[in-house]
């Protein structure tokens, strides 16, 4: 057995993982990093980047459908499922140097390839070596739940992991579950030609704005996704050419049946009792500051059982590095964005209006700004979206947006409550014309002209002011 002794050793080589060991590495500390599968995690290899190409070659099909507004006859594209997989493929392989086992050595960090297992509260056995290290974080992120459902695990489902990898077009994929994974999934098959039904166990999209989340749903089922809300399912069958599941007193047929159900944490191979790490379903049992209660050891991303999010993840790393190599006090943010790539987007920051209202009562201010009343939106055709500004104290604390690059557009969101902006400093950005971002500026406006348009006051000011300036 090879003894390795380290200051930091990361165990899980996705976004969490990479984000410790580059910083740690460039920052002076010697570090160790066991993965057990393939370098880059779920991000690159199975979520982010493969859903987001995916979403991408199906928007491509979906304008040529979409012409006629423009005066450009729509046409049905022929798609070739099998090459826009190979798309999804090359984009993976485009991206996977930069987490490659090769750039990490590089970056000075010893990688090693194999499970790790704790063994004690400060040894880590990853195959043939045993790594004494200073600090550990848990980076190991997260899997598909496979809900236990009655013929489910029998009937082979996909799962995020398998799906990508499918080079026939599905005729009609049913999917359980519809979250952000069964949601992207849904209009990117759809949009690629194939007849797609989700089961939603509750709503759709639970955790968002339903006044934003109406606006995407009516999209989605105007392209012919259907979507079966408040239908659990309850049981699958394994038919001849496919699958049936019963949701919502009703067999739904299926030709192929994908589970997006929520995620597990990765925690199983890891024995983290030996190492006086307590861990719940959730994940890893940490504070605000990411320890766990093994006070060297550190957990991130997925695994930290929070929200999940490869920005998230990202953030995260940044925190825990900021302790272990500096000892100094850290935290995570509470300012995390979060977008949904359909189309429209779907993106959020800060409080939603549910929680703002519990948090700020009446001193809670809601903006709505249609992207009905932005030039750019217009003149692109895309005016179904709705900018949601929650206001209290004279600052933005929360932000939901449903529409055309919504994502692009909670960038400047996030900086405003970040750095705690007042409404004011939006009010009076400049912003280019004709663009989207433009709502961010008209939203806060509307937030300051009542008290500035039609007021009697300020009206009597202007004409006093008039009649004195030379
Ligand atoms: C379909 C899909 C789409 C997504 N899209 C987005 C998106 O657009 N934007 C976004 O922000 N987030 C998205 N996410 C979420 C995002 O992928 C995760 O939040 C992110 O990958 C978490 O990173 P992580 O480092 O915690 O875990 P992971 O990326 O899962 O990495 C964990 C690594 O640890 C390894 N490992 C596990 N156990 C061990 C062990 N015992 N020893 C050694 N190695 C181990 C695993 O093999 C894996 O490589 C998506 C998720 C899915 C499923
Ligand atoms: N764009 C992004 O940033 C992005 C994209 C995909 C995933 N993710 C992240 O990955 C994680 C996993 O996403 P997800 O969509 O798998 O999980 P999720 O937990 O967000 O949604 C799963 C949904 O499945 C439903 N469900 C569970 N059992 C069911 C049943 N028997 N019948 C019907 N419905 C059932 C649940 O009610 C839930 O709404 C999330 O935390 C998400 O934030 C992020």
């Amino acid at each position: 057995m090879e003894r390795i002794r380290a200051d930091i050793c990361v165990i899980g080589a996705g976004s969490g993982g990479l984000s410790v060991a580059a910083g740690a590495a460039q920052m002076g500390a010697r570090v160790v990093l066991v993965e057990g599968a393939e370098m880059g995690g779920d991000c690159l290899n199975a979520g982010c980047v493969p859903s987001k190409a995916l979403l991408a070659a199906a928007k491509a099909a979906q304008a040529m459908r979409g012409g006629a507004a423009f005066g450009i006859r729509p046409a049905e594209p022929e798609i070739d499922f099998a090459a826009v997989k190979d798309h999804v493929a090359r984009t993976i392989a485009a991206i996977a140097p930069h987490d490659s086992q090769e750039r990490f050595e590089s970056l000075g960090v010893r990688v090693l390839r194999d499970w790790g297992r704790f063994v004690s509260a400060g040894e880590l056995q990853a195959g043939d070596r045993l790594i004494r290290a200073r600090r550990f974080v848990i980076a190991t992120g997260s899997r598909p739940a496979l809900p236990d459902i009655p013929g489910l695990a029998s009937a082979n489902p996909l799962t995020n992991e398998t799906i990508f990898a499918l080079r026939e077009k599905p005729s009609h994929l049913v999917v359980i579950g519809a979250g952000p994974v069964g949601i992207e999934m849904a209009q990117a098959h759809r949009r690629l030609g194939c007849r797609v039904t989700v089961i939603a166990g509750a709503r759709a999209l639970p955790k968002d704005d339903p006044e934003l989340v109406a606006i995407l749903l009516a999209r989605l089922r105007g392209e012919g996704v259907e979507i079966v809300e408040g239908a659990r399912a309850e049981s699958v069958e394994t038919r001849p050419g496919g699958v049936a599941v019963l949701a919502g007193g009703r067999w739904i047929e299926g030709s192929h049946l994908l589970v997006a159900a929520g995620r597990v944490p990765a925690l199983d191979r890891l024995d983290p009792d030996r190492a006086g790490i307590a861990v719940t379903a959730r994940g890893v049992t940490v504070g605000p500051d990411l320890r766990s209660t093994n006070r060297r050891v550190y957990a991130v991303g997925d695994a930290a059982g929070g929200m999940q999010f490869t920005h998230l993840a990202g953030h995260h790393a940044s925190v825990v590095i900021r302790a272990m190599l500096f000892g100094l006090p850290s935290r995570v943010s509470d300012i995390i964005p979060r977008v949904t790539y359909t189309d429209p987007e779907l993106a959020h920051v800060g409080l939603t209006e549910a929680e703002a209202r519990a948090r700020h009562g009446d001193r809670l201010t809601v903006i709505r700004q249609p992207f009905a009343g932005n030039d750019r939106a217009m003149a692109e055709a895309r005016t179904e979206g709705l900018l949601k500004l929650m206001v209290a104290g004279g600052r933005p604390v929360g932000v939901s947006i449903v529409g055309d690059r919504a994502g692009e557009l909670i960038g400047l969101w996030a900086l405003a409550l970040a750095g705690r902006v007042k409404l004011s400093t939006v009010a009076g950005l400049v912003l280019p014309y004709p663009t989207l971002s433009e709502t961010a500026k008209r939203a806060a406006g509307a937030c300051f002209s009542p008290r500035l348009f039609g007021n009697p006051l300020v009206k009597g000011v202007v004409r006093l002011v008039q009649r004195a300036l030379p």
